[in-house]
């Protein structure tokens, strides 16, 4: 659900700046700066390898980089991927984390935090179907099964930002609607930030949208107005008028 403009909170719950990243001999991002409100989804959009999963993986410490990323504040550099995660982060990964051999049931314990209380009753309430399956081997179910279980995986424990990687890559159509409105439940009470390159989903669920070209932040701004720019959008995107999936 977007949030009202008029209620946001101030302050910040991400702040990235001048972040680069190195694979090799390739700068993969070039100066990335951005900073995530509370209580709002912003949504990455940008071509094939422009550096989106890179900015989230960098965010989590899984990738080598330079340049200042905060959270409530806080300087995540010099911290292991664990510890920022237990500061209220979550991460569901575009190639979905799930444990093909494992159930359900066992793959949801897995992700329990040692000292927490898992929220099974919220996971359940938004996927009455991961209850059913609770014994099913999650190698044997459908990709969007599998989404849900990824992202059910993260909602077991409060989180104050939730970094969602394309997941609505590969879904049907009808998927993708169900799944959008899946998120909408999920976004009204926690930030998010969303790397998604569907159009229409990014236009349901962004508050705030930035895109990026060869690593670098080429928009950054309110949804209504970085999205109101379609022939510049479509062209960053490199999608036609009539291609938009819905
Ligand atoms: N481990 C790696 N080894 C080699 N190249 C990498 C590695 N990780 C990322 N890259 C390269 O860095 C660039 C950015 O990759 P990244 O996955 O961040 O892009 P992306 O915008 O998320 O793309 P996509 O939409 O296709 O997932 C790409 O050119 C990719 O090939």
């Amino acid at each position: 659900m977007k949030a009202d403009p008029h209620q946001r909170a101030p302050g910040s719950v991400l702040s990235l700046r001048d972040l680069h990243a190195y694979v090799g001999q390739s700068h993969i991002l070039q100066g990335v700066s951005f900073t995530t409100r509370p209580a709002q989804v912003t949504v990455i959009l940008g071509r094939n390898g422009v550096g989106k999963t890179s900015t989230l993986k960098s965010v989590l410490g899984l990738m080598n980089h330079t340049g200042v990323i905060e959270f409530d504040g806080r300087r995540l550099s010099g911290l292991e991927t664990h510890e920022i995660v237990r500061l209220g982060l979550a991460y569901v990964p575009e190639d979905r984390d799930v444990f093909h051999g494992l159930t359900v049931a066992e793959n949801l314990r897995l992700a329990e935090r040692r000292g927490l209380t898992p929220d099974y009753d919220r996971v359940f309430a938004l996927f009455p179907e991961l209850r059913d399956r609770r014994g099913q081997r999650a190698g044997t179910m459908s990709g969007g099964q599998q989404q849900m279980l990824s992202l059910a995986r993260a909602l077991l424990h409060d989180n104050r930002l939730m970094l969602i990687d394309e997941p609505t890559k590969g879904l049907a159509p009808r998927l993708v609607s169900e799944f959008v409105a899946t998120l909408e439940q999920i976004t009204a009470h926690t930030s998010v930030l969303l790397v998604e390159q569907n159009l229409a989903v990014a236009r349901r669920l962004a508050d705030h949208v930035l895109v990026l070209s060869e690593g670098r932040v080429v928009r950054d701004g309110p949804a209504e107005d970085v999205l109101a720019d379609d022939s510049s959008i479509r062209r960053l995107l490199g999608v036609a008028a009539d291609h938009e999936e819905s």
